[in-house]
This record gives structure tokens, sequence and C-alpha cells, in this order.
């Protein structure tokens, strides 16, 4: 990759909760090129990341970094992978041209930049190529209320990819598109259904980043709101998929606004399991997997929430559990502040 100068690009991509980047990537890597020279780091909360299985399926060096959020800390668990991926490289045992960062939905990405642009070896090793910021046409109105980060992911972003446009009216999405060019007006617009792409914008763009425009936007000290936390389980045997729905739909009605996201990897008794996927008041058509992306069969169940104590999710579900025909056990409770 002479045009990089022999360092490796890094394609950052963020966006909201559940505004399809982890849909985008597993699209991208079904392309047998990009799959075989690719390293992808997957940024989620707590101990049970989803994606990083879901994409792991796709291609095997993919690395869970599972710490705390990449926005914020010391960005040192990010710089040690980089550099541990290097010398995998060097060393011939798994070698790379390309790493895709995948943010989690709450992330503001500046101190990822900030971590590579400033390690005197990651500078000299590798080039931020470019950074994709995802966003939901049909969540997007309401998640620029309410999730400051959804500004500074626009800011910092090279492109845009609006995701979701398939089931979301023409009017909202025009009326979205004007605020995202009020809000960076130099920004590449795409549109994305399904995680379908074109290939190019994830892969293959000029090491242009950062313009000074862009980088008077990194800093280390800027967070997310405060009161989100989130709260995981295990649930050790197949569960009653009916029940459960009933059980999110009515937790949903009563606090949709504010479950800014639920993932579950779930048994129901079939060969493979549900991906289970809701943003808000959203749940997407859950998807059946033909096996499990893992050994472990347990199914997982991670919420991230704003303002509603976790702790009345957990007794919300226990209470239900003999409906569910299940146990569910605790796996981690995380105040993201
Ligand atoms: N209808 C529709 N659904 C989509 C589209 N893109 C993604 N989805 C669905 O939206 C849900 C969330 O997508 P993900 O790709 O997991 O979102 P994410 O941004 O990786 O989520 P986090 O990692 O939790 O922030 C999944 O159920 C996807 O199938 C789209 O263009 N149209």
């Amino acid at each position: 990759m002479d045009k990089y100068k022999g360092k490796k690009p890094i394609t950052i991509v963020t966006g909201c909760l559940g505004s399809g980047k982890t849909t985008i990537l597993q699209e991208i890597l079904k392309d047998d090129e990009i799959k075989k020279n690719t390293a992808v780091i997957v940024n989620e909360f707590g101990k049970v990341g989803l994606d990083h299985h879901l994409l792991r399926k796709s291609v095997e060096r993919t690395i869970l970094l599972n710490n705390g959020c990449i926005c914020c800390n010391s960005r040192e668990d990010l710089a040690e992978e980089l550099k541990s991926l290097l010398n995998m490289d060097e060393m011939g045992v798994s070698t790379f041209d390309r790493v895709i960062i995948e943010t989690t939905g709450m992330a503001d990405p500046s101190p990822i930049l900030f971590t590579v642009l400033t390690n005197p070896l990651l500078q000299h090793r590798y080039v931020i190529d470019c950074v994709i910021a995802t966003v939901d046409a049909k969540n997007g109105l309401l998640q620029f209320e309410n999730n400051p980060e959804l500004i500074k992911q626009i800011t910092v972003a090279d492109k845009i990819v609006i995701t979701k446009t398939d089931i979301t009216p023409e009017e909202e999405i025009g009326e979205l598109l004007k605020l995202i060019t009020d809000i960076s007006p130099s920004c590449e617009l795409h549109r994305a259904i399904h995680g379908q792409v074109e290939k190019s914008i994830i892969i293959g763009n000029k090491a242009s980043y950062p313009s000074p425009l862009k980088q008077s936007n990194i800093s280390r000290d800027n967070h997310y709101s405060s009161d989100i936390r989130s709260i995981s389980f295990t649930i050790k045997k197949p569960l009653d998929w009916t029940a459960f729905g009933l059980w999110l739909s009515m937790l949903l009605h009563a606090k949709g606004e504010d479950v800014l996201r639920v993932k579950g990897l779930l048994d129901v008794g079939e060969k493979g399991p549900i991906v289970l996927n809701g943003v808000q008041h959203i749940i997407h058509p859950p998807q059946h997997l033909e096996e499990w992306p893992l050994d472990e069969k347990n199914s997982h169940l991670v919420f991230i929430l704003r303002s509603i104590d976790p702790q009345s999710i957990e007794r919300s579900l226990k209470a239900f559990q003999t409906f569910l025909n299940t146990e569910i056990e605790l796996l981690e409770l995380q105040a993201v502040l």
C-alpha cells in the first residue's frame, strides 16, 4: 500500500447504539480479500460483547476491548492491541494490511484518534485512513436530541452512512440530512440498507486525516452523558421465546425511550441461537443463526439503559423467569460513568 508510505491504514467506524455499525462490517467482511487482510478491533460495554462473536465469524483476527469504553480513560489497551498486531504481523504469525476499529455506540471517537496520532510508535506505523459514522435514519432525530455523542461522532467523521432508510419515510430522512449537513457541511453522505455499501467507502480511502478543522475536535476529556448503565445476564437453559417477547414488549412499552440498546444471543431450544437487536422502541426482526458462533452455548442478554435502575430490570426478569422457563443470572452490572 504505497500511498500510505508503508503505514497500515485504520478505519474507525463509529455511530450511535444500534445504528448499524456491525451490520456494515459483516457485509464488508464477506469480501474474501478484505477478510484475509483485515484485523478488527471491537469495543463494547461490559464483559459480554456480542458483536465480536458475530464479526469473528467473518474474521478470525477480531479483538474485543471490553475494559470500559474506548472513548474514555486511558487508551493504553487500544495502543497495546495495535502494537501486538504489528508484532504478530512482523513475525508472520498473523499478517494484515488494515485495521478496522468499531467503537461503542456511546463513544466520542476523538480519543482513539488522539491515541494513534500522539503515540510515537503508532504514529510511525499506522495512519488514520477514515472515520465513518453511521446514523440510524429511523432513530436519528430522537438520538440527536438525547445523545450528545452523536454530534461529536458527526463532527469527527469524514463520511456519514445513513442506515435503515428502508424503514424510514423520505421526509424524516430529509430532515435528518439537513441536520447533519448543518453540523458538518463538508462530510460525504452515503446510504446503506442492511449494511450494503460500496466497499470503497470503508476500504481504500486516501490518507487525508486529520484536516486542521477536524483536528481541533480532538481531545481526551470529551465524555458521554451520565446516568447510563449497562446490565448483562447469562441464561442457563433455553428460554421460552414467546414469553420473552411478551416481557420485552411490556418493558419497551413502559420504558422504551430509555432502553438505549438491547442485544441478545439467545438459546430458544433450536440448533442455533437467535440474535436479538433493539434500539429504544424498535426491535429489529430477530436473526436465526444456523449455529452458535462459539463453543459455549449460554444465552447472553445485554441492556444499556438511561435513567433506569438496572436492578429493576433484573428483578423484573427474575420475577418472570418461571414463565420464561429458564434461569437468569446476573453477569455484570456496570455504571458507565
Ligand atoms: N431495517 C434495517 N435494519 C437494519 C439496517 N442496518 C442495521 N439494521 C438492524 O439494526 C440492528 C442493529 O444493528 P447493528 O449492526 O448491530 O448496530 P450497531 O451499531 O453495531 O450496534 P451497537 O454495537 O450496539 O452500537 C440489527 O438488528 C440490524 O439487523 C438497515 O439498513 N435496515
